[in-house]
Parts: C-alpha cells; structure tokens; sequence
C-alpha cells in the first residue's frame, strides 16, 4: 500500500468544498476560488482558496494551474508553481493571470482554479566549500546543449522528423 501522508484542512469559507482529488491517481488536488472574479486581458489578481493546511514536515503543496484553463483561456499564475511551506497556516491564495490578449476570464465562486500538488522535499544542509566536485556539464548552462534550429544530424536521422 502506498503511503499517503494526512494533511489537516480547515476552511475558512464553509461554502466551498475542501481541495480533492477529481479522479483515482491525480496527482494534484482542485482548489477553488471563494470569489467571482473578472480578469481583463493582462490583469492578474490574488485569489483566495478558503483552505488552510498543515502539510506533515518533509512535505511542500506545489499550486500549479489548470491545463485546461490555461490552453483554452489563458489562465495561469504569476508565481508557478506557487510554494506552500509546511509550516504555513494561512489561506491558500492564488495569484491567478490572465494571459490571453483579447478575452478577459470570468470565474465564479466555487470554480476550480488551481491545483495542489503534495510532494516530499528535502531541507538541505548548505555547506561552504572552496571547490565544487567535477561533472559533465560543468558550467555550461542557458542553451549549451542546443535550442531551436539548432537540430544536430542525429536528430533529422529520428524517425519523429
Ligand atoms: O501561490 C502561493 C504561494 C505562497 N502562498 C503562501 C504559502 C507560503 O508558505 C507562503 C510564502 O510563500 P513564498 O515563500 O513563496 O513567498 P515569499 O515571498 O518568499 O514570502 P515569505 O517571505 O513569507 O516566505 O505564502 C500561497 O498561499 N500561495
Ligand atoms: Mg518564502
């Protein structure tokens, strides 16, 4: 049986449902916005959830968006993914971004706007060191490895091109 850890919630709206699971192995758990909101093209604005966790030490909510959401309106979040800390016990607020152009997104109370996403993390120990152990990639970062049109011959030799 796999492990599932138990986050405590308290809603501060009691109108609204508690963030659940939409089917069997989702790995993010639908929040919803307390507020009817209308966001014009380009606006972005902090959304409250009506939920209070306390996720067991070791743990992180990860919010990210709504595919859906975001490939049929626009919708996403400034901050993506939004980090919530385990010792966090305040609301859940999402600060949501209308990306599209033209349209502006109009949510109702009770919309799922969000999802959270509970994974294990590490709290690392930083340790000063005068040298940092050799790799393959060493410094090299921000495209090194190739970008757009930059297709190397074992690429179009690919049966996908
Ligand atoms: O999308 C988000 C992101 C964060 N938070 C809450 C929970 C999190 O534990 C706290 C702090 O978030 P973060 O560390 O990302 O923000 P910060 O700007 O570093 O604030 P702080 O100085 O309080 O850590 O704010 C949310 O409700 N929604
Ligand atoms: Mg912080």
């Amino acid at each position: 049986m796999i492990d599932r850890p138990t986050v405590a919630v308290t809603l501060l709206d009691e109108g609204i449902e508690p963030p659940s699971y939409a089917l069997p192995g989702d790995a993010g758990a639908d929040l919803r916005t307390t507020q009817d909101v209308v966001l014009e093209p380009g606006e972005r604005a902090l959304v409250p959830t009506g939920v209070a966790i306390a996720l067991p030490e070791g743990y992180v909510g990860l919010v990210h968006p709504r595919s859906g959401l975001a490939v049929r309106h626009g919708l996403t979040l400034v901050n993506s993914p939004g980090t919530i800390d385990a010792g966090y016990r305040g609301e859940i607020k999402v600060p949501l971004l209308n990306t599209d152009r033209t349209e502006p997104i109009r949510l109702q109370r009770g919309d799922r706007i969000a999802q959270l996403v509970i994974q294990q993390v590490a709290h690392a120990r930083f340790e000063l060191v005068q040298e940092l152990p050799d790799s393959a990639r060493g410094a090299q970062g921000f495209g090194s490895t190739g970008g757009f049109g930059t297709a190397t011959a074992a690429d179009s030799e690919s049966p996908a091109h």
